[in-house]
């Protein structure tokens, strides 16, 4: 679990993250989201003591990360995949790590095959492609078999395949009641393996939610029907949980809380001609950028860039 209160981190005038208060659970993969420099790895750099908090804290199952006798054992973290020395092979910078924790060379062995790197594990871990590196990072990171696993940006620079296998490893270990908190901005693959969401920009708290929740505020699962007697289909429509909105005079009704099926089929038994009925479904992708909008600080130009 990690639990983050009043977490503030100033550079100078730069205030990188402000006041960030969250809770990280276990069981569930909880994912990191906001646009660049909304302050991510600056949370996560606190988290693991890399940077101290200007107010505020944070804690790792119940007790700052420095205060871990033990801290691989604690919390596995994957930041900066490039944390290594170049000169040394995969295999001894995991043994370089096991070693400051007692941890068996077997065990090192063990997350080399569970990565994948075995083929590669005498390499000099410097001459590693960008996926090689994430793959050893997240090695290191699974070493101590932690209850905790905090992974900044795992898919970067992983092809097809290691994007799958990040997939079901936080999946996996999600299931095995581990707390995972993984950072992207890649809104499609959190939709596909985050159950927990923590959307946060200019270093704020945007939301704290699910997937589908986070949908549906954005508008998603909303139906649009038009029929010739709009104030007659309202009536018909209405229940628990059911919202009808329109503007006077028009045809047009936008619903929540209703399938498209199922308004077709109320309407159809109250013998309601309907002239118009799609279903408006609103993407993460969406979702993201309609709450984030405000937070974006890096805005690209929309035109063309032409040689001059
Ligand atoms: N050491 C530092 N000194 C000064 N400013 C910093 C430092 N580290 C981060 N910042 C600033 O703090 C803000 C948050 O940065 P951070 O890297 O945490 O964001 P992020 O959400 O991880 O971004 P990205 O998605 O681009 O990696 C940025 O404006 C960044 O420039």
């Amino acid at each position: 679990m990690i639990e983050a209160r009043g977490l503030t981190k100033r550079y100078g005038d730069k205030t990188a993250v402000d006041g960030l208060t969250f809770t990280v659970r276990p069981g569930v993969v909880t994912g990191f989201l906001g646009p660049n420099g909304a302050g991510k790895s600056t949370t996560m750099r606190m988290i693991i003591g890399l940077d101290a908090p200007t107010s505020g804290a944070v804690t790792v199952n119940g007790r700052r990360y420095a205060r871990h006798s033990a801290p691989l054992h604690e919390v596995g973290a994957l930041l900066e995949a490039r944390s290594i020395h170049p000169g040394r092979s995969a295999f001894n910078h995991l043994m370089a790590l096991a070693y400051t924790h007692g941890i068996s060379r077997a065990r090192v062995t063990e997350v080399i095959d569970l990565t994948g790197l075995q083929s590669v594990a005498g390499r000099r871990a410097g001459a590693f492609s960008l996926g090689m590196g994430q793959r050893l990072g997240i090695a290191a990171a699974l070493l101590g078999d932690p209850q905790t696993v905090m992974l900044d940006e795992p898919v970067n620079g992983l092809d097809p395949e290691g994007v799958l296998w990040i997939r079901n490893l936080l999946t996996a270990l999600a299931a095995e009641g581990r707390t995972v908190f993984v950072s992207s901005h890649l809104m499609s693959e959190m939709a596909l393996v985050a159950d927990h969401l923590i959307v946060v920009g200019r270093g704020r708290v945007l939301a704290d939610t699910t997937v589908r929740e986070l949908v549906t505020h954005a508008g998603g699962d909303t139906v649009v029907v038009a029929a010739a007697d709009p104030a007659q289909l309202r009536q018909v429509l209405a229940g628990p949980g059911v919202e009808v909105s329109g503007h006077p005079g028009s045809e047009q009704l936008s619903v929540t809380g209703l399938s498209a099926r199922e308004i077709g089929l109320k309407a159809a038994a109250h013998g309601l001609a309907l002239f118009e009925l799609t279903a408006k479904t609103v993407s993460l992708e969406e979702a993201f950028m309609d709450l984030t909008r405000e937070s974006v600080e890096y805005h690209a130009s929309s035109t063309p860039v032409r040689a001059a």
